[in-house]
């Protein structure tokens, strides 16, 4: 079901208006203390905010705007949440966790087990029934977790890094029981996985001290980063820049004529310029001034080069990842000893627009 949130909780620094449309999946990406965890809890009843109102498919999970609030319990909104850790009654078996939730709502106990059946079916999980919480490995744990907040048959579904606490292998699994079980589904996904923004969601919300600021299909929102930190999971470089007789200028470069015709932002307007650390050359340090045009530069066409300074080095798969210039360029391990680089050694690095992606900030 649809859903809009609008609240501010000033102790934890968080004032957000977000909408989630029926049916829909939404990813929640932000830095560690962003206030992720919190949205999660005010949707679900777990944190009285100061002021704010929320409905779900149109009804009212609080208001806390005018002089009379209301305000519904966790247990009557209509929302399942899924955390890092399962939180498995331990007396209870797997299939008797499962039919908890038909049965707090009402359910008789055959149509619970029924329920509970279906849903151990869905997650792969039908042959752990007879098991106890502590018989189950974090995987599993978590399979029977899930199973149980669908079995709650929920309006909307949140999870909290439901895949942060299970060990590597068991994630890609856990992954592709969410796709299928998030498909059409009304969901909100926090996590700090790229790829889960990437495959489990419709589109992607970003949050950084509290606040909402970037929104779009993950692939949108990936492509053209707003921030360092939404730059760093796309694994882009961000410059920000204003544009200047038709130039993208930034502090240590200038792209000439790359924005002579801006679709927006006329003359000083602020520019973003997004791009890979592989599209970014590294030579030695030569006579180069600063923003200075290499007409045929490493790749063919026209390179912008500056110098600047090493400050680390470090592997990146099979590449190595130069740091420099607060810029990061991937070049190969034989360039780099060509090179031999060192952290505080002067280079040049070569900047391809036509690798760029700009864009008004
Ligand atoms: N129980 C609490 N009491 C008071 N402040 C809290 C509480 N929990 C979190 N905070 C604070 O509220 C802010 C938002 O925290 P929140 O846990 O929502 O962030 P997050 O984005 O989920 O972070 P993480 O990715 O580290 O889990 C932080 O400043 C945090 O220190």
């Amino acid at each position: 079901m649809s859903l809009h949130l609008s609240a501010t909780v000033p102790q934890r620094g968080v004032d957000v208006d977000l909408r989630l449309a029926e049916g829909e999946t939404v990813a929640l990406l932000g830095p560690n203390g962003a206030g992720k965890s919190t949205v999660v809890s005010l949707i679900a009843g777990l944190v009285h905010p100061e002021v704010g109102r929320a409905e779900l498919g149109g009804r009212t999970l609080f208001n806390l705007a005018g002089s009379r609030g209301t305000w519904v319990p966790a247990h009557r909104r209509g929302t399942a949440l899924l955390a890092q850790e399962p939180l498995l009654f331990p007396h209870l078996n797997v299939r008797e966790n499962v039919a908890f939730g038909p049965r707090s709502t009402g359910s008789s106990r055959k149509t619970a087990l029924a329920a509970a059946d279906r849903w151990l079916a869905e997650v792969d999980a039908a042959d752990l029934a007879r098991r106890r919480p502590s018989e189950l490995s974090g995987g599993q744990a978590q399979r029977v977790a899930l199973a149980r907040a669908l079995a709650a048959e929920p309006a909307l579904l949140l999870l909290d890094e439901p895949m942060a606490a299970l060990d590597v292998e068991a994630v890609p699994l856990m992954r592709r029981l969410l796709k299928r079980t998030l498909a059409g589904r009304s969901a909100l996904i926090v996590t700090h996985d790229v790829l889960d923004a990437l495959t489990l969601a419709d589109r992607v919300l970003v949050m950084q001290e509290g606040r909402i600021v970037e929104s779009g299909p993950a692939a949108v929102v990936l492509r053209r980063p707003r921030s360092q930190f939404t730059a760093s999971l796309a694994g882009l470089n961000l410059v920000a820049g204003i544009r200047k007789s038709g130039g993208f200028v930034a502090g240590d470069f200038t792209l000439p004529g790359v924005l002579a015709e801006p679709a927006a932002g006329g003359e000083g307007a602020r520019w973003l310029a997004a791009f890979s650390p592989t599209s970014v050359a590294v030579h030695p340090a030569g006579p180069v001034h600063p923003g200075v045009v290499h007409p045929a530069g490493p790749g063919g066409g026209v390179h912008t080069l500056f110098r600047a300074r090493v400050t680390d080095l470090e592997p990146q798969g099979d590449r190595i990842r130069v740091r420099a210039g607060g810029l990061a360029a991937d070049i190969s391990p034989g360039r780099a000893a060509e090179l031999g680089l060192d952290p505080g050694q002067d280079v040049v690095l070569a900047l391809n627009p036509e690798a760029m992606e700009l864009y008004p900030e």
